[in-house]
C-alpha cells in the first residue's frame, strides 16, 4: 500500500489520529509532546503515528495535508492543525466545540483547567 493510501485510511478508521514524532507516552519533539500533553490531559483516545519510525510517512502526511510540519492532528478524516493551531484552539475552547461536534469524547473540565492555567 502506498504512503498515501496508508496515511487515508488511518485517518478514515480511526476518529482522531496525532501524527507525531514519538510516541503518546514518549514524544520525542517539543512541539508534539505539547500536542499529546493536551490530548492525553483531556483525556482524548486517539491514535498516534511516529513518523520518525518511517521517512515514507513523515514525507507523507505533509503531502496528504499540503502542511509543512509535524505533528499533524486529525479528527474525523479532517485535518485540525499543527502545535500553534491546536494550542490556540484549546485556550479559545474551539477545539471543544470541535470535539463535542463530533461526537468526541473528552473531560471538559481538564480542557478547563488548561484555560485557567493559560488565561
Ligand atoms: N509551528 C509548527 C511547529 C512544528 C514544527 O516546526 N515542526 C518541525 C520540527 S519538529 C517539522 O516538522 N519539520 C519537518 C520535519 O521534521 O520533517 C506547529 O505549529 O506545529
Amino acid at each position: 500500500m502506498s504512503a498515501q493510501d496508508q496515511i487515508r485510511e488511518t485517518v478514515e478508521k480511526n476518529d482522531v489520529v496525532l501524527f507525531m514524532k514519538g510516541t503518546k507516552t514518549m514524544p520525542q519533539c517539543g512541539f508534539s509532546s505539547r500536542v499529546a500533553g493536551v490530548l492525553n490531559y483531556m483525556g482524548i483516545e486517539y491514535t498516534d503515528v511516529n513518523v520518525l519510525a518511517d521517512a515514507e510517512i513523515r514525507q507523507g502526511i505533509k503531502d496528504f495535508s499540503d502542511w509543512p510540519t509535524i505533528p499533524q492532528l486529525y479528527v474525523k478524516g479532517e485535518f485540525v492543525g499543527g502545535c500553534d493551531i491546536v494550542t490556540e484552539m484549546t485556550l479559545s475552547g474551539e477545539l471543544d466545540t470541535l470535539l463535542s461536534e463530533n461526537g468526541i469524547a473528552f473531560n471538559k473540565e481538564a480542557a478547563d483547567k488548561i484555560r485557567e492555567a493559560n488565561g
